[in-house]
């Protein structure tokens, strides 16, 4: 796993053709930053997106940045490619992933680690074979509703098969796992639940579209003072084999997921 994205929990995207954004997102407590070519970006805007985007990584950033690339198959992918190879992007991104022969093949190409989203049926599908030739997983839940014709405000139900498999692809390569995006931009509420059931699901941390949704994401994807106090305890009581602590049964995976969310801490 990239040790720049293991403690990662906000993924902010902005399109690469907003300077203004740029800027904000620069100054931001996002954990990741993801300049994107594909669809925040106008057809008429292609080019100059890709040319900013190229500059902007190339100046200081706090955080790792990332350029999101326009899918295989799509007349702007092997464009994004060669400049984003040559460009200083710590991360590329590609959507659409559906094959692991794919994804290997643009990985190889751009010659640094590359996230893959998981957007489509044959996405979810292959996405065993995807996570170990990448260095994450992102969902993206609004394509994947649009490719599974959900209907409109289908919410995450039906979506939940599909994100439990992107999770367990990743955890079974051993590389992070991102949710998708929340749409509703004022509702920082159902954004917060939204996190929560990513974080209960598995997922390392959110994709996010706008600022203001990182701080609820940094905090609902970083344990609580009382997760933290519970963990040291159990880290400390254990002493191998099946013990009872606090009324429950514990045993040595415990104190791992208790050791591992203290490292996190
Ligand atoms: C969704 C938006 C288009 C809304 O824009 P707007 O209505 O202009 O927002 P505000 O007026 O609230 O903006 C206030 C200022 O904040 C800056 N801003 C807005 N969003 C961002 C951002 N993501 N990063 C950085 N800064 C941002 C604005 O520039 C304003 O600043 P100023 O001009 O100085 O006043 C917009 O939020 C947006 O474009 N969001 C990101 C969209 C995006 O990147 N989409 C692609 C990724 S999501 C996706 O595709 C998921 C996946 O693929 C799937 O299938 O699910
Ligand atoms: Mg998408």
């Amino acid at each position: 796993m990239s040790s720049r994205l293991e403690r990662v929990r906000s993924v902010l995207f902005l399109p690469a053709s907003n300077p203004r954004a740029i800027g904000h997102a620069r100054e931001s407590a996002a954990d990741l930053v993801i300049l994107d070519l594909e669809d925040a970006v106008k057809r008429e805007e292609k080019d100059s997106a890709r040319s900013a985007a190229v500059e902007a990584v190339a100046g200081d950033w706090p955080m790792p940045v990332a350029i999101r690339l326009n899918s295989v198959g799509s007349e702007w992918h092997s464009l994004d490619v060669d400049s984003v190879a040559r460009s200083k992007a710590e991360f590329a991104v590609l959507p659409r992933a559906s094959s692991a022969h794919l994804v290997h093949e643009v990985a190889g190409a751009l010659s640094k680690p590359l996230l893959a989203m998981i957007e489509t049926a044959a996405g979810v599908l292959a996405a065993a074979d995807i996570a170990p030739e990448t260095a994450g997983l992102i969902a993206g839940t609004n394509d994947l509703a649009a490719d599974l014709r959900l209907p409109a405000g289908a919410g995450r139900q039906p979506l939940q098969m599909a994100l439990q498999t992107v999770v367990l692809a990743a955890r079974a390569a051993a590389v992070p796992v991102f949710d998708g995006v929340f749409n509703d931009l004022d509702d920082l509420e159902g954004l917060t639940a939204e996190c929560a059931d990513g974080r209960s699901l598995g997922f390392d941390g959110k994709s996010l579209i706008h600022p203001r949704q990182i701080d609820a994401c940094n905090r609902a994807f970083s344990p609580s003072e009382e997760e933290i106090a519970r963990a040291r305890r159990l880290v400390e009581a254990f002493g191998g084999g099946a013990e009872r602590f606090e009324g429950q049964m514990i045993e040595r995976m415990h104190v791992e997921s208790a050791q591992r969310l203290l490292d996190r801490a």
